[in-house]
């Protein structure tokens, strides 16, 4: 990968004048260009992108995909999906692209073709799922597993969690799946209560084995079942582990014929297509996940193949580096108007925060451009009755990503077109807003005197203008479901490359992590601490004196 400031290119430089001479450009006024849809519109199997609602013309446009030519995009990701050690701080392949590759070409590292490893677990991930949907994966007293329960933390939980959720409708409904992540106690001990030991399996997630949080929870619940099941050659018919560190699953008391595996390519907030995906193959069956697999596949071959100017990540990439660092956003919002996609934005916000968060470029320099926006967002029409307001009328620019299936899973009544008519609304009022002349001929209308017209009509105003696009589906299966996520990596692998950014390392979150080690063992005895800052030794201290009083 070529290491590239951004900011030194000639596309940047016009960029940052096209800005400027643009500054009052409207959204509205571009539609004057009757093609405007059908050029500012893409197409992928059954997911249509809309893009055409951006503050952005041909000449913008072009000079993104310029941009993207002179940071060197397409070797970048000739880059990736070779193999090269991309990862560079951990000195690393970044190939979950492997994971979902279908047409089973080999992948190589460092000269070893890694797609046989990659079958062989897929081939280990189908027949234990088979089993578990069967219902023959049988509990210590021959009872068939009812429940399962995944316990990991971020990378580890935000993809099974986010998936099995957007796919409940094809879950099978013999078998219940709970997700615990939060070290807080409540989490573990809440699941805890509402499953048997003799019908629940556990997923032990972790890439590492050795996240605190996990390790913690999963020693919790092995407790537990030995509580019930007292004898420990049990727990190889109720607990099996997803990670790559075959000793620390060993050290934990998990048979590695139990241990499904991955590798060091595979980024946690990446890894629902490794084994971590276990609990998707189990809950929705084996076959769907592989067309979710197969749908990332699809899209990840877009991606590798066309050509910047109709490739999807790449314009929605460039989309949003332009309202970034050349109209100012500092977030941006995912709004899913469908109600099983509720993790939606929270899996994106690791996915997009974890990888872009950097202010170090490639070099070992601060960079003096922005990177990666703060991603937030529910699903609609929630979303609508609680933070629209600031989107409509706030003093922020917040680009949003509107998502919705033409055809729901739940045709109850007449739901869907209402829940549609406001998913066209939004997109519709953020750009057209609302004039002064608009609303005060609207009041008048309604019989208010002058001076109330005078008084109401400025908070009545919407400067409309605000970048959005449309992520129109036929429906969220497995195989959309899969081109959506793979669509939004490669969106985020764009943008790393181009900010000139390490996007697959993550040292952001070490060193809380360090010091909540450091802090722990003076949470005990009672030994006043003076080791921290003042308000550290103030707030622990605290903490002691209430525990006691
Ligand atoms: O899968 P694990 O090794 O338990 O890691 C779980 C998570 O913990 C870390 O703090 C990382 O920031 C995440 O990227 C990772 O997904």
């Amino acid at each position: 990968m070529k290491n590239t400031n951004p900011t030194q290119t000639d596309a940047w430089k016009k960029l940052l004048r096209l800005a400027e001479k643009k500054k009052d450009q409207t959204i509205k006024a571009l539609f004057e260009d009757k093609l405007r849809f059908d050029k500012y519109s893409a197409r992928f199997e059954d997911i249509l992108v809309d893009y055409s609602k951006n503050r952005v013309d041909d000449e913008v446009i072009q000079t993104l995909f310029e941009l993207a030519t002179e940071t060197d995009l397409k070797e970048a990701i000739d880059s990736m999906f070779s193999g090269e050690h991309i990862n560079q701080t951990e000195d690393r392949a970044v190939l979950h692209t492997a994971l979902r590759n279908r047409s089973n070409t080999p992948v190589k590292v460092e000269g070893k073709d890694v797609m046989p490893d990659v079958n062989a677990v897929l081939a280990q991930m189908k027949e234990f799922s088979d089993k578990i949907n069967a219902g023959d994966w049988k509990g210590y007293t021959g009872k068939p597993i009812k429940s399962m329960v995944n316990i990991g933390i971020g990378g580890s939980d935000l993809g099974p969690v986010m998936v099995t959720e957007a796919l409940k409708s094809y879950q099978n409904e013999n078998l219940e799946i709970f997700f615990v992540s939060n070290v807080d106690g409540t989490h573990i001990a809440e699941t805890l209560k509402k499953v048997d030991p003799e019908t629940t399996l556990f997923f032990i997630a972790s890439k590492t084995f050795t996240t605190q949080e996990t390790m913690t929870n999963a020693h919790s619940a092995r407790s537990w079942f030995l509580e019930h099941a007292k004898d420990e050659a049990a727990i190889a018919k109720h607990f099996v582990a997803l990670s790559t560190n075959s000793e620390a699953v060993s050290a934990f008391g998990i048979d590695t014929k139990n241990m499904f595996a991955f590798w060091d390519w595979v980024g946690g907030r990446y890894s629902l297509w490794s084994a971590i995906g276990l609990p998707i193959a189990c809950t929705i069956g084996f076959d769907n996940y592989e067309k979710l697999l197969e749908g990332a596949h699809a899209m990840d071959k877009h991606f590798q193949s066309v050509d910047f100017d109709s490739n999807i990540p790449v314009i929605l990439a460039l989309i949003g580096l332009w309202n970034t660092n050349f109209l100012g956003a500092t977030s941006e919002a995912i709004l899913p108007y469908d109600q099983y996609m509720h993790r939606f934005a929270a899996y994106f916000q690791q996915g997009n925060m974890e990888s872009n968060g950097k202010y170090v470029s490639r070099n070992g320099e601060k960079v003096d451009y922005s990177t990666g926006p703060i991603i937030w967002g529910e699903p609609g029409t929630n979303g609508q009755h609680a933070f629209y307001q600031l989107i409509h009328q706030g003093t922020h620019l917040i680009p949003c990503d509107f998502i919705a299936p033409a055809i729901s899973h739940n045709p109850v009544g007449d739901h869907h077109p209402i829940l549609m008519s406001n998913f066209f609304a939004q997109t519709e009022a953020l750009m057209n807003g609302k004039s002064l002349d608009e609303v005060k001929a609207e009041l008048a209308k309604a019989g208010k005197s002058e001076a109330e017209i005078e008084k109401l009509a400025p908070h009545k105003v919407f400067e409309g203008n605000r970048p959005t696009n449309s992520i129109l589906v036929k429906k969220v299966d497995p195989f959309t479901l899969g081109a959506l996520l793979a669509m939004y990596e490669h969106k985020i692998f764009t943008q790393g490359a181009i900010w000139n950014i390490f996007s697959f390392d993550q040292w952001g979150v070490e060193l809380g992590k360090v010091l909540a080690k450091n802090i722990l063992p003076e949470l005990s005895g009672d030994d006043k601490v003076s080791t921290h800052d003042a308000s550290t030794n103030g707030l622990i201290n605290s903490y002691k004196a209430m525990r006691k009083g």
